[in-house]
């Protein structure tokens, strides 16, 4: 079967520093994938390419064997290739539900009713209600972005993401800035995701990563070093040396 989402032979350069070498991978549907390495390893710029924020100097990338290299953004979001919304483009004063009803119309093609009708539909209605309730945000559904916490605009974002019908996620560090005690919380609602849905996290947190992921990927030097299960990455020397020492140590040591 052919994967979801392909990466053939990924090269991107700034100013003659490359900064993506020849990076390929699969992503399967359902498929719950880390993408983790050192600063300055080239994983945002990966996403950014997957995303179509860069266009890459060579190589391709496939979805559902549909080749989107050279795709706008918003074109690959229609299809399903989606980047988690960021919170610089919340509505601050626009509701939790209020969004997730735009996230819909989006994707429904139906925005521009929005401006034309006041008439809300039940079955959308019930979507929206549905939403929420998958990330446990019922409670929030009124409230006003701008009087929300950090860690509930994440799982705003991945509201969006969901109400879009993703079916690849791009997720930028969802545990960055996040409290503590709403981490858990977090990763609850990443794996509460459609079991169809795959997605690709970027995160700096190896706890969190390593929970979430049956598939982690290791960037260094822009170029993918490893691919493995988690407890094969961490047992990797390569990668412990490149990048995992003293987590893997650490790991280890607790397990011990
Ligand atoms: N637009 C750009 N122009 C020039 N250089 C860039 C640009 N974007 C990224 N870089 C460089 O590319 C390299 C990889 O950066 P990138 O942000 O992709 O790494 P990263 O793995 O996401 O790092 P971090 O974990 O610190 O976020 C870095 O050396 C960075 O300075």
């Amino acid at each position: 079967m052919t994967p979801l989402l392909q990466v053939q032979g990924l090269n991107k350069s700034f100013g003659g520093i490359q900064v993506s070498r020849n990076i390929s991978m699969t992503l399967p549907r359902g498929g719950r994938v880390a993408l983790i390495g050192p600063n300055g390893a080239g994983k945002t710029t990966f996403v950014n390419l997957l995303a179509g924020r860069l266009r890459p100097d060579a190589g391709h990338i496939l979805l559902d064997g549909e080749d989107v290299s050279r795709l706008e953004p918003i074109a690959r979001t229609c299809l399903g290739l989606v980047r988690s919304f960021q919170i610089s483009r919340l509505f601050l004063d626009l509701s939790f539900a209020d969004h997730v009803r735009l996230a819909l119309l989006q994707r429904d093609g139906q925005s521009q009713r929005m401006f034309c009708s006041t008439r809300r539909d039940p079955a959308r209605e019930d979507e929206v209600r549905a939403v929420l309730a998958r990330l446990a945000l019922s409670e929030l559904a009124d409230l006003k972005v701008r009087n929300a916490a950090y860690g509930q605009h994440r799982l705003l974002e991945i509201a969006l993401a969901l109400a879009m019908k993703a079916k690849v996620l791009l997720l930028d560090e969802p545990a960055a800035g996040v409290s503590r005690a709403d981490v858990p919380r977090m990763l609850q609602a990443i794996q509460s995701l459609p079991a169809d849905m795959a997605v690709l996290m970027i995160e700096h947190d190896l706890d969190f990563a390593f929970r979430f992921a049956s598939h982690v990927v290791v960037l260094a030097e822009g170029a993918v070093i490893f691919e493995g299960t988690p407890r094969e990455v961490m047992a990797d020397a390569q990668v412990r040396s490149a990048y995992l020492g003293r987590y893997a140590d650490r790991v280890g040591k607790g397990a011990a």
